[in-house]
């Protein structure tokens, strides 16, 4: 599994601290990532003592510790609706006083369109996150999904927003990451982004964009472990 900067200890936390919020009858919405992992082992040791949910992956990663688990699992063509969502988060940011106070970089782990997919539908959605993960302004590369034919057009197209696209290499396999779905990544730099509702209007509007990672007013709030409690943003 892919692990991020900040303490396995603060992660903890937050997704155990998130995964006490599931109440019984819950459709939730499973996350992926490190720390996303630790809310899905807690809610599997819920269901163990007898809680009633039903969790919808959103990456093979935690389908696949969901089922690890003991997590029933469903999709979102079967259910009315998601009650809550757990997700991890790459930048988050913190500033009070900024207009973008709650949006998000994801897509570290490349299941940021499954994810985007499942944190939007919820009734809820809650960031749980370590402190290395907030910012005062967005500006670690976004990660963007793409058809595989359309990489080269877009990557252009990335260039013309001022961004610098990098096609994600693949660890322990020759040539490009592909994601869960079938696509390639292009990690685009733009340096601070001001306005990531512009940029992410910008960046879906581009032909051969399956998804961005740039989540914006999407989120309700951020638990954010510390190496001795939980610290709550709400939006
Ligand atoms: O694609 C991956 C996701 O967006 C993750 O939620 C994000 O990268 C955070 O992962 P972690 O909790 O491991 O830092």
């Amino acid at each position: 599994m892919k692990t991020a900067g900040g303490s396995d200890e603060a992660k903890r936390r937050a997704g155990e601290r998130a995964a006490a919020a599931v109440e019984d009858g819950f459709v939730v919405g499973l996350g992926t990532g490190s720390t996303t992992a630790h809310a899905i082992r807690a809610i599997g040791r819920a269901v163990d003592d007898g809680l009633e949910i039903r969790g919808i992956p959103t990456s093979f990663q935690s389908r696949q510790l969901a089922l690890e688990v003991g997590v029933p699992l469903t999709d979102l063509d079967a259910v009315d609706g998601v009650d809550l969502a757990i997700d991890g988060a790459d930048q988050v940011v913190d500033d009070r006083d900024a207009a973008a106070f709650g949006a998000l970089i994801k897509g570290g782990g490349a299941a940021h369109a499954r994810e985007k997919l499942v944190d939007t539908a919820a009734d809820r959605f809650v960031v749980v996150a370590d402190p290395s993960k907030l910012t005062d302004r967005l500006e670690r590369s976004v990660p963007v999904a793409v058809l595989p034919d359309a990489h080269s057009v877009v990557a252009d197209r990335i260039r013309a927003l001022d961004g610098e696209p990098t096609l994600r290499d693949a660890e322990r396999k020759d040539g490009p990451v592909v994601t869960d779905n079938g696509n390639l990544v292009l990690d685009c730099a733009f340096g601070r982004i001001d306005d990531p509702d512009e940029l992410a209007t910008r960046l879906s509007g581009i032909p051969g964009v399956v998804e961005h990672g740039l989540f914006v007013g999407v989120a309700d709030a951020t638990y954010i472990g510390t190496d001795d409690g939980v610290e709550v943003r709400r939006y």
